[in-house]
């Protein structure tokens, strides 16, 4: 079925930091592949030169053959984004947004008004619809950044910490978004801390250390018999050094 997201060597360097240091990953189509990383491993850096948000330095992104850079518009259209940090029109509701950006990627009115409503629904904003995003908790505001990434239908998403803040009992509807998303034939890239919910969601998993690729393949690969946890703390360090240093928090 080939790629639904090719990364080719994606180098990005800030002043000396090289943040992100020739990563090549295949996400295949169908594929529900999980990003996992230290804090400042490079994954917010990464995800953002895939989809085209971030110029890399070097290297190259294509979603579904198409070239993030060189033929942007083909490669945007196939793909939903829910980016770190998200900027929103603040002084627009929740329904306007959604009717604001399903505007803009060129569906019609009569299918964005219908997207909306089913998307405020599903998500349970629905009672949030005429808040302004303003007023959005966190947990709301990813869910109204999920809503907009799923609106023109996309065969690709591509999620930014997607549980971030979100209660358990939305973490759960979006699960079940997500997976029949996957069972529908649409492919998912996520990134996340939480271990547990990438063994529980993912199929393939790729492990950041350091702006490099440390473990890449299908989750049973990498984890090679172990807990993704275990295997995590195994390839990018150990736990607990230099805790010692403060003992003066116990009396
Ligand atoms: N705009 C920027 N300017 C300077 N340095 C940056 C910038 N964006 C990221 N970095 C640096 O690049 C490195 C990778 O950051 P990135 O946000 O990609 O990591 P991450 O794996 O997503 O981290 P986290 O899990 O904490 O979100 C970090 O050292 C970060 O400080």
């Amino acid at each position: 079925m080939g790629d639904a997201l090719e990364l080719m060597g994606l180098t990005k360097r800030f002043g000396e930091k090289v943040a992100v240091d020739g990563v090549s990953l295949h996400v295949p189509a169908g594929s529900f592949y999980g990003l996992v990383g230290q804090n400042g491993a490079g994954k917010t850096t990464t995800l953002s030169m895939a989809v085209g948000l971030l110029r890399p330095d070097d290297g190259h992104a294509k979603i579904f053959g198409q070239d993030v850079w060189s033929s942007p518009e083909q490669a945007k259209a196939l793909v939903g984004v829910l980016p770190d940090g998200l900027a929103m029109p603040e002084r627009l509701t929740g329904r306007e947004v959604l009717t604001y950006l399903g505007l803009l990627r060129g569906l019609p009115k009569a299918t964005v008004e219908q997207r909306a409503r089913e998307l405020l629904a599903v998500l349970e904003l629905d009672e949030a619809e005429k808040t302004l995003v303003i007023e959005y908790s966190t947990g709301m505001r990813k869910k109204i950044g999920l809503a907009t990434a799923l609106l023109h239908a996309p065969r690709l998403l591509v999620l930014d910490e997607p549980f971030e803040a979100v209660d358990p009992v939305s973490a759960a509807t979006i699960k079940t978004i997500l997976r029949g998303f996957v069972a529908g034939g649409g492919s998912i890239v996520l990134s996340s801390h939480v271990m547990a919910l990438v063994e529980q969601l993912c199929d393939h998993v790729a492990v950041i250390d350091d702006g490099r690729v440390a473990a890449a393949g299908t989750l049973d690969e990498v984890r090679g018999g172990r807990t993704l946890e275990d295997t995590f703390v195994e390839l990018v360090g150990t736990p607990g050094d230099g805790v010692e240093e403060l003992s003066w928090l116990t009396s």
